[in-house]
Formats: C-alpha cells, structure tokens, sequence
C-alpha cells in the first residue's frame, strides 16, 4: 500500500495540494504567482494522471497474466467531451482535489472550464462509444478502444445573424495531458499499387505492393472505471508520413512538393468528417477507414503473437466490435493478414474472421448507409477488392448450394451492387456477412432491422440479429453531471445507487412525497438558474427559472425534426398573442444542435430558430410566457449544463428513424418528462416509465411506412387544420423573415408537397400533446411525481447494463459484479 502523503499516489488533501504544486513547478515549469488558469489546470490534471497510472499499471498487469481475451472497439469516432471531472469522480478524488486546490487559492470548478472537449466524434454514435469505453473499465472488461486521433475535431458552431459558421476546433493547440504518445507503436499503412500472384506449392499466393505508405503512430489516453477499480487504454492513431520531407526535392527548390507527401499522408488524421447521417463519400474518408483499421488489426496480431505461436485461436483471444460500418473494411483486411501474410488456409480464415467480429448497426437511413464504388477501392485498395470479391463469390455460391436462387434476394445479399452506372461495395452487407453477430441499438430499431435493410440476410441467418438497447454512463450524465441532484438519491436510497442503478427503483415509492418534491424543485432550480446564467452570456436572452426549461438538444437533421417543434412554438406563439390573459405555462423553448457542413436544409432550421427567436422575444404580448432560446456550439460540455436543467425532453423524431437515441435517456435520468413519438429507445421508456410519466404522440413506425406508400403530399392535412394552415402561411410570408420575405418559401412547399417526414402528419397530435404538457405542469405536485417515476424507473438504461449484455451474448467475456 502506498502512503497516503506520497506526491505522485497518495489521496489525502496534503498529498494532492503537494502533487499540484510539484507539477506546476516541474511539468509546467511555472512558479505560483505567474500561473494562469490554464497552468493550474494542467498542474492539476497531470497530478491527477498519476493516480490514474497507477490503476493503469495495474490493470495491464492483471490482463497480461491471465490469458483473458480482450475486447477490441473500433470506432472512428469517440465524443469524449472533458476528462478531469470524470478522472476525479471515478476515483472519488473530486472534494478532496477541491479543498487541495482551494488551499491554494484556486477553484476547481474554474478550472474545469478550461479544458477543451475531445471532440473527436459528430453525435449519438461517439458518444455512446465513450459511454461504452467507461462501462467496459468499470466492468474491468479488458477492452482497447481504436480510433483515430483527429487535430481537429468536430468543428466550432459560431451562430452569426442567426446562420450557423463553421470554425476548425484545434483541440491539441495548449497539448493534451490525458494522452501518452507511443512513438514506438507504429505501423506502415498501404495504399494503392498493384497486387502480384505466385505459385507456391501449386497454390496461388498474393503479394500487395503499396504504391504509397503511410506511418500509422498510437497515442494513448487511460479510460478510468468507477472507483477506479479497472483502467483501460484508448489508442488513437495518428498520420504521418514516412518520409516527412524529401530532401532531393527540396534541394532542388521544390519546397512545396518535398512536403507534398508529408501534407498528403497527416491529412488523414486532420480532420473529423462533420457528417453525421449522409457518407461524405469521399477518398479521404476511406483513407481514414483503411488507415485505422489497419493499423488496430496489425496492433492487436501483434499482441497477439507476444503470447500465442499463431492466430488460429484468435477468436477465442479477442472479440472485435464494429461501431456501425465505418471500420467495416477491417472484415478484409483481417482476411488479408491472416491468408496473405500468416498462410492460413482461406476456410479457416473466414471462420476465425466471423468469430471475431461483431457489427453494431446505428441508422436504417438509406442515405446513411456507406457503399463505395468498385473502382476507387480497385486503386485505393487493389488486394482488398480481391478478396471482397472471393468473399461474395462463395458466400452466393453457398447460397445457391443452399437452394437460394430468386434473383432479388441474391441481388440485395450480394456484397458488390450494380447500378448508379457502376459496380458499389455495400459495407452494410459486408460487415454483416463478416461477423458472428449483428445488433441493432433499440428493440424497435432492431425489429426494423430484420423488417428492413437486412430483411433477406436475416431470413438466411435468422440467429445472428439481436437487440442490445442504449445506454449511458450514470458517472458522467449524473454524478458530475448533476450532483445536487446525486445527493438528494444518496440521501434518500443510500450509497449502494451509486454503484448499482437498480436502487433507483426504490425511488417510486417516494414520488408523492412533498418534500422530497420540493428539494428536488430546489436543485432543477439552481440548475435551470446555472443555464439561465450561460444562455445570457452566450445569446443576451433573460431567461426565468421558474418557467418549464422545454428542451431539444441534438443533431440538426429533418428526420430529428427541430422544424416540427419550431412550427409548434409559433402556433403556441400565436395562440398566447390571440388570448393573452389566459394562465399560459411560462416556457423556454431552448434548441442547440450542429448541422453537416453541407446539409442545407438543416442549416435553414437553425436559421429558423433564430428568426422566431429574435421575433417571439422582441413581443411584449408573449413577455414572460415565452421565450425561444438557440444555443451555439452545442458540444458534450454544454449537454452536461443543460440536461440538469431541463424540465421537458424533446424526442419527436419521424417513427423508425432515431435508432434510439440516447439524450432521451440523459433527459429522464435527471427528472425531465419525454414528449415523443414511439421511435427508438422512446418505446422503452415509455414502457418502463410508465403511460402516465411521459407524452407519446404521433405516427408509429408501421403508419409511417403506409404514409410513405401512399405519398406525401401535405395539402390536404394542412387544409383540415388552421392552426397548422396558418403557421404554415406566416413561415412561407416572411413573417419571420422580414429582411428576406422569400427565405422559407421554398421550404414551406417542400413540406406543403413532399413531407417526407411527416412533420404536418403529426402536427395537430404534437400541439395536443403540448397543451396536456401545460396541463401537468400547471399541478406542480403531478408534475414533481411523474419528473421522480422517471428518475426512478430508467436506472435500465445505463451503459453498465449494456455492455453486460454485449459481453455475455456477443463477445463472451465475463464482466466485474456491480458491488
Ligand atoms: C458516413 C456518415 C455517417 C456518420 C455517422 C453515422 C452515425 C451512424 C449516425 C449516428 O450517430 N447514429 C446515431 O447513433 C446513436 C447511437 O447508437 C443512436 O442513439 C441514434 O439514434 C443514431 O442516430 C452515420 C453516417
């Protein structure tokens, strides 16, 4: 044991106090009275590094010794947000780290803001791969998470005249303490060339010359459990090139072509793509896919090989998990190594390359789903579009061995599409056909799944679908998210609900309890007055804490429907102007959400919000009644301010386009009533929070379907309802938009005569819905006990319970008790 005063392990005041000081001194080379905030942060973080080391150190030993197998999360995408408060919570360092530094003379809670977000993800699916990467270390699941280590992450949303700007978001610029650069763990990346053929032993091998090669460089950030009982390790690769400048060029004068190279390979690790539903379709972006794959498949053979004389028990050594199809092509590439480099017969190959995979599917959006064309992998990827081909040859020739000959099917469980002119690669098919297990995100979503893009794959293979619904880490989105809250369920349920969600249960039983209503009126209070303080100082708007905090906060996207809740507003907005004396349940209306760079329409919605909202707030008629909030640059930081606060949860998308959400689960967890429609992990918590707990409105999944036989045209609807007929009127008029009359008039008649996604359908049910909102919320002791059941009753939906179930049905590794 180490003594608790040790500088760089010891976890008493003294011990910390002394450990920032000597970082301040000799790792940031400051003396006190020069420090900036900045300084104190990084003194603090690197202090509180080394009792995550320590763990780390701990954990890499006791994996290394038993023959574990390891779970390997490739994903190109991991929304980390800030780490030093979670570091301090999972340790349970936090108040002793505050008295430490205010012994000092420094805040802990300023120092907080100073870290930047790891961004390195576009929304729902890197968060839930951070999510997920916590949950597996405080399951002491020996797992490595794989990505790439963008310099820039998703961009910086500056929200000027109401239009949505995009700034880079140079995260690294002040250096990253979280990370250790591991230049010793690199690995050269091919690219291009040709792909030659040699008999040996009468049999064909393969032999790939890469025209280019690229240096693939880990760093790698510790991932801390609760109570730090297990740390894991994220290994972001970085781009460089293998010969950074090339001299005979350069002597030559040509100075920008000797680092031509040098600019083309770092390019893949430049960027994050800012998409986040329509592939940007790019060669970069396949760069990147190739690029991290490989060098995690060509790390962890390697690690392998430490141990093992060779793969042929790799399956049952590591399990690999697929975050959606983006590292899909990693199906191939471990055909390649195995076959290719380590002479595995191609049968046993294949079977050790299913039993190795597992592919998470997130989105059924056609647009969605990533192809690439035949001849840009043929010259990207020459030996790799060899082997897709074989692979798709005998999966079909199995088929038809099977008995399987109708032509569509065969057509749409082919690997290779034809049509659009030329021959696509299909990664959703690849990456189902390469793995032992492929799950959807939510019940529905998965249902829809079977019904849907894999309808004919998972006639064919009907054990391979299963479900395995979203979920969240209570750590960040509760206890640092909002601690007052965390005490109140402390003190009411006892220590046991930090380490086990399912105490949260016992809650209900309180839910008409008055007081413990009015202390938790109390904290939703000091945190709606804590976002009323960042929404004047972002945007000027006064906000009143005592009105409902109605809040969508996610992606801007038209199938998430942030035009629907607009619409609704400016019906609402129009009802108070026409009877204002009657008792209207004050609201804040607040939107906050990125749109892909080149997504138009979406960028119109935020300008749609801002419209309303400098209209709505300028009107004395609607003064304290209503009020219309967009929050720029919307990030992980900010969702964890704002979700605390929200009294009301926005989760409306178009039924059987949201997989499953996971802000939904955020919202309730911390006491926020849901007004949705049946549409992903919707349809869970209704079924757990109950009917009376929650506001379901709109078509489901099955009446969406029909809608979408039977056309869109949106006329006819909007004739049979006035309020909808005159929001409609004033939108396309100009109404809100009296500097550019016109701005929606082509927005308006796209939704008037092609509502894809039935925004007018569910209009008239979604004001209805909001109107028996206002009805709860004006009998506050009604509203308390449904915001308490809520609370109560989604401890389910936390990241430990999926990852549990990922790791018995899915990987089959034993996971760490809930103590
Ligand atoms: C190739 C461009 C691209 C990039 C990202 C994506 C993601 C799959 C989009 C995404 O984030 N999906 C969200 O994943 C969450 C986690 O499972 C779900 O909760 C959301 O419903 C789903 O939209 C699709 C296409």
């Amino acid at each position: 044991a180490q003594p608790d005063d040790d500088l760089r392990t010891g976890n008493s005041v003294e011990a910390l106090r002394g450990a920032v000081m000597a970082k301040l001194a000799y790792a940031v080379g400051k003396v006190q009275a020069d420090a900036s905030d900045r300084d104190w942060f990084l003194a603090t973080a690197l202090a509180v590094r080394d009792r995550v080391v320590q763990g780390w150190q701990r954990s890499y030993h006791t994996t290394n010794t038993g023959g574990t197998k390891r779970v390997y999360y490739m994903s190109l995408e991991f929304l980390i947000g800030r780490l030093m408060f979670d570091a301090l919570t999972n340790l349970g360092l936090t108040d002793t780290m505050r008295e430490a530094l205010s012994g000092l003379g420094v805040d802990l809670d300023k120092l907080r803001e100073v870290e930047p977000d790891a961004a390195l993800g576009n929304g729902g699916l890197g968060r839930l791969a951070a999510c997920f990467m916590e949950s597996m270390a405080t399951l002491a699941v020996p797992a490595y998470g794989y990505g790439i280590r963008y310099e820039n992450g998703l961009f910086r949303q500056v929200v000027k005249d109401g239009w949505q700007q995009e700034y880079p978001e140079n995260w690294l610029s002040f250096g990253n303490p979280w990370e250790f650069a591991r230049p010793e763990i690199a690995y050269d990346i091919g690219f291009g060339g040709h792909v030659e053929t040699h008999q040996v032993d009468g049999a064909p091998r393969y032999e790939w010359f890469p025209s280019e090669t690229v240096e693939a460089v880990a760093y790698d950030t510790p991932v801390v459990g609760w109570r730090g009982h297990h740390v894991n390790t994220l290994r972001l690769w970085s781009a460089r090139a293998g010969d950074p400048l090339r001299l005979d060029a350069f002597n030559e004068g040509d100075h920008v072509g000797a680092m031509a190279d040098r600019v083309k390979a770092e390019a893949i690790s430049k960027v994050l793509y800012p998409s986040d539903a329509t592939p940007a379709g790019q060669e970069l972006r396949l760069r990147q896919e190739y690029f991290f794959a490989a060098a995690s498949l060509q790390d962890l053979v390697r690690r392998h090989l430490k141990k093992y004389p060779d793969l042929s028990n790799l399956a049952d050594q590591a399990a690999i998990q697929l975050n959606d199809t983006h590292p899909a092509i990693a199906v191939v590439e471990l055909m390649r190594l195995l076959v290719d480099l380590h002479g595995m017969a191609w049968d046993d190959a294949w079977r050790i390359t299913q039993a190795t995979f597992g592919y998470t599917n997130h989105t059924l959006l056609p647009e969605a789903l990533e192809t690439w064309p035949v001849p840009l992998m043929e010259r990207m990827l020459p030996r790799h579009m060899q082997i897709i081909y074989l692979v798709n040859a005998l999966h079909l020739d199995k088929l038809r061995a099977e008995g399987h000959s109708d032509v569509d099917v065969m057509r749409s469980v082919s690997i290779i599409a034809e049509g659009w002119g030329q021959q696509r690669v299909k990664m959703g098919t690849l990456a189902f056909i390469g793995s032992h297990r492929i799950n959807g995100v939510s019940a529905l979503h998965t249902d829809l799944m079977r019904q849907t893009v894999f309808r004919d794959l998972n006639a064919i293979y009907p054990d391979r679908i299963n479900n395995k619904t979203n979920g969240i880490t209570f750590r960040r989105w509760l206890m640092e998210a909002n601690p007052a809250l965390t005490a109140i369920l402390v003190d009411v349920l006892g220590k046991a609900v930090l380490d086990d969600p399912s105490h949260l249960e016992k809650l209900a039983q309180h839910a008409g309890d008055p007081a413990l209503q009015a202390r938790l009126k109390a904290a939703k209070r000091d945190n709606k007055a804590t976002l009323g303080g960042i929404i004047a100082a972002r945007t000027g708007i006064q906000v009143d804490p005592d009105a409902m905090f109605d809040i969508q906060i996610k992606r801007i996207h038209e199938y998430k429907r942030q035009h629907l809740n607009l619409l609704e507003t400016i019906a609402l907005y129009n009802a108070i102007r026409a009877e204002p004396w009657r008792d209207w349940a004050p609201r804040v209306k607040v939107f906050a959400g990125k749109a892909a760079a080149s997504y138009h329409t979406a960028k119109l919605i935020i300008k749609l919000a801002n419209d309303v909202a400098r209209v709505v707030n300028d009107d004395p008629t609607v003064r304290g009644k209503l009020k219309v909030v967009f929050l720029p640059n919307y990030n992980v930081s900010l969702a964890e301010r704002i979700i605390p606060a929200a009294d009301l949860s926005e989760q409306i998308s178009t039924a059987g386009m949201e997989a499953s959400g996971t802000g939904n689960m955020k919202l309730a967890l911390n006491g926020a009533l849901t007004i949705g429609t049946l549409d992903g992990a919707n349809v869970e918590i209704k079924e757990r929070v109950g009917d009376d707990n929650i506001f379901i409105f709109g078509l489901t999944a099955e009446e969406v379907a029909a809608r979408h036989r039977s056309g869109l045209s949106a006329r006819e609807t909007i004739a049979n309802s006035p309020r909808l007929a005159e929001v409609m009127e004033a939108v396309s008029s100009g109404v809100f938009s009296p500097d550019d009359t016109d701005r929606y008039r082509d927005f308006a008649n796209a939704l008037r005569d092609h509502d894809h996604f039935l925004v007018t359908a569910d209009f008239d049910d979604y004001y209805a819905a909001q109107r028996r909102v206002d009805a709860l919320w004006r009998d506050q002791a009604a509203w308390w006990r449904a915001s308490i059941m809520n609370t109560a009753r989604v401890g389910w939906f936390s990241s430990d319970r999926t990852i549990g179930e990922y790791a018995r049905d899915i990987w089959d590794v034993p996971v760490r008790a809930a103590e």
